[in-house]
């Protein structure tokens, strides 16, 4: 019931350290996704990803994740494809991480974690001028989820790994160029689930078609544990707190159906 929903989204999460009064929505993100309940949609073609090296700007911690910023002001960096019928521009992506490997991820497939998630959040540019009308848009935006597993090192992944130790505190944010995000995406794009959902932190608008890959990427234990040295906290207070464990509890699926693009 909207009551129920709207408690289970009041009780407090370690990483808002604060109740989140949301409008009981039916449509909240993440969802464990039940392999064998998915819909197989021929209709569902392969991602088309379109990203220019070029518009990468910046690298920050925003005290939830750190995000790699995207310049959205022209369609340069697109995703068009897939489940979409509009053509979307990436503005930026992040992860989701645990404090050991056995957890990390928002989403799991029929209840298996994985240590890390990666979100690459894209925008309708067909619909709308800017990503911050999008965020609480009817069909603002995408997010392409990628599952890491613990494995050999991800080569692609070190020049952003590098980087993380001059934005350790909240706040921080330092230059980073010519890093393109397709390096981070799964040899096979095709295979993949998708369904309507919500951003996972604040605002927690339903404004998300989430497509979620099915073929996980491999990132060192060592890269990691880089990801693990980051803080919560910025530079002037007393007590710094880790950042990790930085995913929301799962949500009810109420209803809605999670597509595959695969049998
Ligand atoms: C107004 C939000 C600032 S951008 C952002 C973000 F920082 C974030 F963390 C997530 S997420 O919900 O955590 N992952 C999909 C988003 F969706 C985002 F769009
Ligand atoms: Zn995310």
């Amino acid at each position: 019931s909207r009551k129920e929903a709207a408690q289970r989204t009041m009780k407090l999460h370690p990483m808002w350290q604060q109740p989140i009064a949301v409008p009981g929505g039916h449509c909240q993100s993440p969802i464990d996704i039940v392999v064998r309940k998915s819909v197989f949609d021929s209709a569902l073609k392969p991602l088309a990803t379109d990203y220019d090296p070029e518009t990468c700007q910046q690298i920050w911690n925003n005290g939830y994740s750190f995000l790699v910023e995207y310049d959205d002001s022209a369609d340069k960096s697109t995703l068009k494809g897939g489940p979409l019928q509009d053509q979307f521009r990436l503005c930026q992506f992040h992860f989701h991480w645990g404090e050991s490997n056995a957890w990390g991820s928002e989403h799991t497939v029929d209840r298996r974690l994985f240590p890390a998630e990666l979100h690459l959040v894209h925008w309708n540019s067909d619909k709308y001028s800017l990503f911050e009308e999008a965020v609480s848009g009817d069909n603002g935006l995408a997010v392409i989820g990628v599952f890491l597993k613990v494995g050999k090192r991800h080569e692609g992944l070190q020049k952003l790994v590098d980087a993380l130790p001059a934005i350790r505190h909240k706040g921080s944010v330092v230059e980073f160029t010519r890093f393109d995000p397709a390096c981070l995406l799964p040899s096979n794009t095709e295979d993949y689930w998708t369904y309507h959902g919500s951003l996972t932190t604040p605002p927690l608008t339903e404004s998300v078609t989430w497509i979620v890959m099915k073929q996980h990427i491999e990132v060192s234990h060592d890269q990691l544990a880089v990801f693990r040295s980051l803080l919560f906290t910025s530079a002037e207070e007393e007590v710094q707190k880790s950042m990790v464990n930085n995913f929301r509890v799962q949500q009810p699926l109420c209803g809605r159906t999670v597509r595959s693009s695969f049998t």
